[in-house]
């Protein structure tokens, strides 16, 4: 038991710790003690007084300490109040995570420059740490060094860490350059329902990668007199999957072709990342890529992800449902533009500024004001497509959004089998959402909205919006258990207070 306490005590000053950017040696030479005693306590493995306790919490300026429990994260909302003011975009999980995965293709150092503090970026890190690879935060915790080590301890891996998340599949493109055989387990992240592996098989086979899935874990094996002889072409147009065929590619020292590929935006990161690690790239944007990899790659990286417009589309979405002026700032522009065609067929007023480049140089941004409109519903269903289609995972928020439009909106999500049914949610706080089928949500507006107190759904997208609507509501709302949004939003509590919002963080004690 108190082995238990000490372990959940040592998490919680990690966790705080890595929340405010510091290293351990940091955090050690502010409560004037070494740096292995940090990492002793961080383990569990040091008994820690109260007054140790109050002083790290002191130092990190981190409630989570003083409370002294590190349980699940809770949301308290006071909803019904305006937002003004304006609020930055972060950069993405989705690129940063594949940007993790890449720097294994790499044997020098790798900084990638204001990468989201969330928890899918801690879960891989993990993993990473756990076979060797050595990551700090730097200047200040806004940006990430990574060093891979000459060998990898794949024995090692932190299994737990990578149970958690899905984008481990993209290690296997990485991997297979590396080491001859290898065990992945399982790839989880949200319960969308069943999401396959089986393109990634597919498209890594032509490379030499077969993989035998059993036991709870991918086995891979490499054969390296085998390399793809025509065209790679995917079965179908997936993110991770299109990612995996670019890591595969990009140390063959020829050219490879990958046809029917997501054109998306943390494709189009990866390849600019991979521009820069030397390996040659045309056709980013499109759909078919020629890409001419290099077998060995040893540079020392320094590069910028960009903005995620998921995260975009979720503040364009608050702002939409508490009817409010909001500026949303850096937002890439390219990967909102039909979510935002489709929002003024609905009426929504808003200004866009000009545009300018995202710190890679290539995506571009601009500065949106969303202002305060009257809705109607759009003629034509919502319904997603790869990109450039309306993004799929912003297909959730309009589901908020069609809640406060005047009529009927039909909204399709052909992709995921669990999506659509978690947005039914909607309902306890006052929305007329009704379920079709599994896909399909017939949404009725406008709504007037109420408080409630419930759980998150285990789906990212869906569990934000459910807290958007808590923030239209009046009243007090408690949304419980929130990892999954901090999964892929950082402190996304704090920064919609700082626009106006009233969202108190609790643990429970
Ligand atoms: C880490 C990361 O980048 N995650 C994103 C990535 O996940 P990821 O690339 O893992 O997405 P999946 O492979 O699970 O694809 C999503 C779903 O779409 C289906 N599908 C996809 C493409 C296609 O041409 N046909 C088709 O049927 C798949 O069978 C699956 O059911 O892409 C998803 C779809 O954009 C996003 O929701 C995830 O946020
Ligand atoms: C489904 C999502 O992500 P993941 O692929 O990480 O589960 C998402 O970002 O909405």
């Amino acid at each position: 038991m108190a082995d238990d306490y000490l372990a959940r005590i040592g998490k919680l000053i990690r966790d705080a710790r890595r929340h405010r950017g510091w290293t351990q040696a940091q955090l050690a030479e502010s409560l004037g003690t070494s740096q292995s005693a940090v990492n002793r306590m961080e383990k569990g493995h040091q008994n820690v007084s109260l007054e140790m306790i109050a002083r790290i919490g002191e130092a990190l300026d981190s409630e989570i300490i003083s409370l002294g429990y590190s349980g699940p994260m809770h949301l308290r909302v006071v909803g019904g109040r305006p937002l003004s003011g304006s609020i930055d975009v972060k950069t993405s999980k989705n690129a940063c995570v594949a940007l993790l995965c890449a720097s294994l293709l790499n044997k020098g150092r790798t900084i990638l420059r204001r990468v989201a503090r969330i928890e899918e970026v801690y879960r891989i890190l993990e993993v990473l740490e756990s076979i060797g690879v050595r990551s700090r935060w730097i200047n200040e915790g806004s940006d990430l060094e990574i060093v891979p080590p000459m060998a990898l301890d794949l024995d090692s891996m932190d299994e737990e860490a990578a149970r958690r998340t899905r984008s481990v599949i993209m290690l296997l493109g990485p991997l297979m350059h590396r080491v001859d055989s290898f065990k992945l387990p399982y790839a989880g992240g949200c319960d969308l329902g069943t999401r396959t592996v089986q393109p990634h098989m597919t498209a890594l086979r032509p490379f030499g990668l077969e993989v035998l899935a059993t036991n709870g874990a991918y086995h891979a094996t490499v054969d390296r007199d085998v390399s793809p002889e025509r065209p790679v072409v995917l079965t179908e147009r997936g993110d991770t999957v299109t990612e995996n065929a670019l890591l595969a590619a990009a140390r063959l020292d020829r050219e490879t072709i990958i046809r029917n590929a997501s054109s998306n935006y943390m494709v189009q990161d990866l390849c600019f990342f991979l521009e820069r690690l030397g390996v040659e790239i045309e056709g980013i944007g499109t759909t078919t890529l020629r890409v001419k990899g290099r077998a060995e790659i040893d540079v020392d990286v320094d590069y910028a992800p960009s903005e995620d417009p998921v995260e975009a589309m979720s503040l364009v979405s608050a702002a939409v449902v508490t009817s409010s002026e909001l500026t949303i700032r850096r937002a890439p522009i390219e990967f909102l533009e039909i979510e935002l065609a489709v929002l003024g067929e609905m009426g929504l007023e808003y200004d866009s500024g000009p545009e300018y480049a995202a710190d890679n140089g290539r995506t571009r941004l601009v500065d949106l004001t969303v202002k305060p409109s009257k809705l109607r519903s759009p003629i034509d269903k919502i319904h997603p497509l790869p990109f450039p289609g309306l993004n799929i995972d912003n297909v959730p928020f309009f589901a908020a959004i069609a809640a406060m439009a005047e009529g009927s909106t039909l909204i399709h999500d052909w992709v995921y089998e669990n999506r659509a049914i978690y947005l039914t949610e909607l309902n306890r706080l006052g929305a007329g959402v009704k379920l079709l089928d599994p896909h399909r949500l017939l949404v009725e507006g406008p709504t007037r909205w109420r408080a409630s107190e419930m759980m998150c759904p285990p789906a990212l997208r869906p569990a934000v919006v459910i807290l958007l609507a808590m923030m239209a509501a009046e009243g007090t709302s408690v949304l419980r258990n929130v990892y999954v949004i901090n999964r892929g939003y950082e402190a996304l509590a704090e920064r919609l207070n700082s626009v106006g919002a009233q969202i108190e963080i609790f643990r429970d004690i």
